[in-house]
């Protein structure tokens, strides 16, 4: 006689996904507005807006690879000194589990310009709702426009 098995009632165990790590920086200007840079066609969650930053690379640290990618991305420098850990975003995507320190920048050299074709924004805290972003992103906007 065949043996049925049936699956156990009760929730699902949690999917393995790999922990992504991203850096990502909340530019304050002087007026108190925030840069916000707009994902480009192609990229996964295209169109959304975001915070400037990217992946952590291997043996790297967080602040590290902030500064890398404010040069790369926006043409900008900036010193370890001048960014301060604020909140984390903690969110599961289908496919990686997102863990993401923002940081406040308020004091760099250059004039923030898109080297990667990305539109970019500065946004009043109070207009950011306007701007739509990934999910792992919202909690963090409520935070930030509390915080600035
Ligand atoms: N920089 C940044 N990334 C974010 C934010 N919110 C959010 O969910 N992410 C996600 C989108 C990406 O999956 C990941 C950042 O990776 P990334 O920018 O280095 O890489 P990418 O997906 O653009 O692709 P690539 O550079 O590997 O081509 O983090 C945010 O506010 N800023």
């Amino acid at each position: 006689m065949p043996v049925t098995y049936f699956r156990r009632a009760g929730p699902r165990p949690p999917v393995e996904r790999p922990i992504l790590l991203v850096a990502a920086c909340a530019l304050v200007d002087s007026e108190g507005r925030v840069l916000l840079a707009r994902r480009p066609p192609g990229k996964p969650m295209a169109g959304l807006w975001e915070f400037p930053g990217g992946k952590i690379a291997p043996g790297e640290t967080p602040e590290a690879a902030l500064i890398r990618e404010l040069r790369e991305e926006l043409g900008i420098e900036t010193r370890e000194a001048c960014l301060s850990p604020l909140f984390f975003a903690s969110h599961g995507y289908e496919r990686f589990h997102l863990l993401m320190p923002l940081y406040v920048c308020r004091r760099w050299e250059g004039r923030a310009e898109a080297r990667e074709g990305q539109e970019l924004a500065w946004v009043r805290p109070a207009r950011m709702g306007d701007y739509p972003m990934p999910p792992a992103d919202i909690p963090l906007v409520a935070l930030l426009r509390d915080f600035l």
